[in-house]
């Protein structure tokens, strides 16, 4: 037995006590990795977390909008949905005319008015004039003015159906009386994409009140040709209210239309993707910046 323990010091389970602890180590180590690969996956959870949380923080900083008053999903129709403003002081500085002058302010939006063939054929109209020339930059504008169109013997008024509906339904809204309301200008086609601007006058995006940039204008309104979300991206209409932003989604054949005074301070968002077709169609209460359709002699 002594001479057996001398030949195999280790005695006779040595072998596989090695056995046992080389696989007691293999184990350690496997687990240790394990235990690292944990970590590992750990940490790409939290920085994909981080990532996130940076991102959303990011793109509400970006997109300060505080409430989408109508969205481009949602159809309204056929009343439209207003919203009441408080006038501002404005139409003090201007000759008051009773029956057309706001005395109720506010925002509304219909899509009740515009169908969407009329919004498809002016926005081909849109389309095809505006291919004829066009800013280098991102925006580009058409001014129909009366929108009128020679045919044969006599005008056809290529929007007068549509813009007769735009301004008994603004009417009705806002309590007026149709009649003493007038088309002025400028009333164009816009054609917005995101191309850099090159000009001034491609910086469609500025803050401004109608107004004050236009003059004539006491009542604007908006004929979208073309849709938030599929056609294009960015570019959607922000009131900018003093406690927060309000946004218009466009969509086609959609009517946005508000009094014109600073109660209605906005921009439109830079497009970032695709192309923006509008008409911006305006009213004013003073005859004598109307402007009338032509007709023959
Ligand atoms: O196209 C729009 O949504 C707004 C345009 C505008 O603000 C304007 O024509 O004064
Ligand atoms: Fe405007």
């Amino acid at each position: 037995m002594a001479l057996i323990r001398l030949r195999n010091p280790k005695g006779p389970n040595a072998a596989e006590i090695e056995r046992k602890i080389k696989r007691g180590n293999a184990l350690r180590q496997g687990s240790s990795w394990r235990g690292s690969q944990g970590i590992l996956l750990l940490l790409l959870v939290t920085l994909g977390l981080c990532a996130v949380a940076v991102w959303l923080y990011l793109a509400a900083l970006d997109s300060d909008i505080t409430e989408t008053l109508v969205s481009s999903r949602e159809t309204i129709s056929p009343q439209p949905v207003v919203y009441d403003v408080q006038c501002s002081e404005d139409y003090e500085n201007y000759k008051r005319y009773p029956g057309c002058t706001p005395q109720k302010c506010g925002r509304a939006v219909t899509d009740g008015v515009v169908t969407s063939e009329e919004a498809q054929a002016l926005r081909r109209l849109a389309e095809r004039g505006l291919a004829l020339a066009g800013s280098e930059g991102g925006a580009s504008i058409l001014d129909l003015h009366s929108g009128a169109l020679s045919m044969g013997k006599q005008f056809v008024n290529i929007y007068r159906e549509v813009r007769g509906r735009i301004q008994a339904v603004i009417a009705e809204t806002f309590g007026l009386d149709p009649t003493l309301m007038y088309l002025t200008k400028p009333t164009f086609f816009s054609r917005i994409n995101s191309t850099e601007a090159k000009t001034q006058h491609d910086e469609y995006w500025h803050p401004h009140i109608d107004k004050e940039t236009y003059g004539s204008f006491d009542y604007t309104s908006l004929l979208y040709l073309s849709n938030y979300g599929s056609d294009f991206t960015g570019g959607r209409f922000v009131f900018m209210d003093p406690n927060g932003n309000r946004t218009v989604e466009p969509r086609a054949g959609r009517v946005s239309f508000f009094s014109s005074g600073s109660e209605n301070l906005h921009r439109v968002e830079k497009v970032t993707w695709g192309t923006r077709y509008a008409i911006t169609v305006s009213f004013t209460c003073n005859p004598s910046h109307a402007i009338s359709d032509p007709s023959l002699p």
